[in-house]
């Protein structure tokens, strides 16, 4: 059981109450300017990657008061509830053990006293042979011919973490073609099937239910499309393999088990990447590299695990987060990754973040009285920067930031790489510093701007400065250093999910538009009009039906 703490009735609450105001009296330059040593203080350095938090609206106060805080929410009881397999996901019954996954120590980790680890070697095992067979062409089509494109049909966190992950470690990819359809729109799916030969063309059906909609209708498309253009029943074997956790619905689906990779119910969809679900990416990378993904995020969870949490990453990330979201009253928080093959990193944890701590509901089954998480939001900077940027230097709104850049390019073209770091850098430097009305003042005067213009002009053009961002500095792209990352921002995402007190491992808040989309389904057969819903439904519907 986790602990149910109510963190705004801890002392360490009511101590950062007080210390806030202190604190929002202070710009962060002046904290810089007061302790020579911030960098050292609030930086860490894990592995090849650098967390400099300094940047943020903290001293070592807040520091202190926030670790407090997480030792009164109990953090560490909760760690190693889940670690030790313990019925943390309690509104479904099951465990949490995405960790089990990417265990590399040979620990036991018992689910219903039996040893998960044999069992999660076994289906990696099955994974490398596989892979290896696709990759190297030994595994043929019903043609005779080897396989070239992989389309893996899937959604949520059956689509996103493979599409992330892929695209992320795109310059360590082999010649396979990658394909990934989750919209049930038809679009989806048409335009991919447009792509691709039966005959040389691998579909992985991936669910972990094998029950949801968009992807149980894509999979019914993708097998009719193989069965109209020359194949036979009996070739879907060599061209259809499912990702699940529902043995019974993958051969009712005529998807021979031998074919089917197994995960488990204590796999959280979008905690899965590391699971059965990651075969894509095993495919599209090679197992090998597939399992330096897996060991940099053991790295990061052996960290979580065992670290201090003055030194622990996921802990000190977590903390800063609920200190925006529930003293500054933050709404938001940035994810803006430098480096164009992360530019999925934001959109995956919109659901690992969102889907996880996008609850009112406490642990005890009462509504809270604060904040939860936050809304995830970013794209790759620089592309941001002529964008949305604006927002979050001159708007009304704090939005905390990450930034997060590889010092190492992986296309290290002329000067392509100093200019994206110059403004990796320059950002943070400049949402902390701002500009100064005098700055603006002098700018204009060198301008030759006259004093009634400079008057005019220079509001618009002055910069607050104090917008806090973390900067995650990598050496370089590599899939041990990216599981690292991901699997720091898993536990980040727990961290937080323990301090407020709420369940991060369901995700009830998917179902009633499923529920009702279902229901509404029938209704659309008929032309009959509708007038079984409220106005606004029914006039939409009707309309709809006009107009078909
Ligand atoms: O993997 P399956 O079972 O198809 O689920 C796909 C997705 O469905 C959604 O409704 C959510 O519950 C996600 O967490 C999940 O990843």
């Amino acid at each position: 059981m986790l602990p149910t703490v109510n963190f705004t009735e801890t002392a360490a609450y009511k101590y950062l109450a007080d210390h806030f105001i202190d604190i929002n009296k202070k710009s962060i330059k002046d904290l810089f300017t007061e302790d020579e040593a911030r960098f050292d203080k609030f930086s860490l350095l894990f592995e090849d990657i650098l967390v400099d938090y300094s940047k943020n609206r903290i001293d070592d106060t807040t520091i202190a008061l926030l670790i407090q805080l997480a030792r009164e929410c109990k953090l560490d009881e909760a760690i190693k509830a889940m670690f030790s397999g313990e019925k943390i996901n309690q509104t479904e019954g099951r465990q949490v053990l995405h960790i089990a996954l990417r265990d590399q120590s040979n620990d036991e980790i018992l689910v219903e006293g039996k040893n998960v680890i044999p069992e999660v070697y076994k289906v990696l095992d099955k994974m490398e042979k596989f892979s290896q067979q696709i990759i190297s062409g030994s595994w043929k089509g019903y043609t005779g011919k080897a396989i070239t494109d992989v389309v893996n049909i899937g959604i949520g966190g059956s689509d996103l973490g493979p599409v992330m992950v892929t695209e992320a470690l795109k310059a360590y990819k082999n010649h396979l073609n990658m394909h990934f359809v989750s919209n049930i729109d038809g679009t989806h799916i048409a335009e991919t099937l447009k792509k691709v030969d039966p005959e040389t063309t691998l579909f992985l059906i991936a669910s972990k239910t094998f029950t949801t909609q968009e992807t149980m209708t894509n999979a019914n498309t993708a097998r009719d499309w193989f069965l109209e253009n020359g194949a036979k029943k009996e070739d879907i074997a060599k061209h259809f393999a499912a990702l699940s956790t529902n043995a019974k619905d993958v051969s009712a689906f005529g998807i021979d088990t031998e074919n089917m990779f197994e995960f488990w119910d204590w796999v959280g969809g979008r905690y899965s990447l590391w699971s059965a679900i990651g075969l894509p990416i095993a495919l599209s990378i090679g197992y090998d590299n597939f399992k330096q993904l897996l060991a940099g995020a053991h790295a990061a969870d052996q960290h979580f695990e065992s670290a201090e949490f003055e030194i622990n990453v996921p802990v000190i990330l977590a903390l800063i987060g609920v200190w925006y979201v529930n003293f500054f009253d933050a709404e938001t928080q940035a994810i803006l990754p430098y480096d164009q093959y992360m530019h999925r990193f934001a959109a995956y944890f919109q659901q690992g973040d969102m889907e996880s701590n996008g609850k009112h509901v406490d642990r005890n089954g009462n509504d809270v009285t604060y904040e939860t998480g936050p809304i995830i939001w970013g794209e790759p900077g620089t592309n941001g920067q002529h964008a949305f940027y604006q927002l979050i230097h001159q708007g009304t709104r704090i939005i905390p930031c990450d930034f997060i850049a590889p010092a190492q390019s992986l296309n290290p073209i002329g000067n392509h790489h100093p200019i994206l770091l110059s403004n990796f850098f320059a950002q943070t430097e400049a949402l902390m510093n701002g500009k100064t009305k005098e700055e603006v003042v002098a700018e204009l005067k060198k301008e030759g701007k006259s004093d009634a213009e400079i008057d005019k002009l220079a509001p618009f053009k002055v910069f607050e400065g104090n917008r806090p961002t973390n900067s995650i500095l990598l050496k370089k792209v590599t899939p041990y250093s990216l599981g690292t990352l991901i699997a720091i921002y898993e536990h980040k995402i727990f961290v937080q999910g323990i301090i407020w007190n709420i369940f991060s491992f369901d995700q009830w808040g998917v179902e009633l538009g499923k529920q009702l989309a279902k229901s509404i389904l029938p209704e659309l057969a008929s032309d009959a009009a509708i007038t079984s819903h409220d106005g606004s439904t029914n006039g939409l519907i009707n309309q709809y039906k006009s107009w078909r």
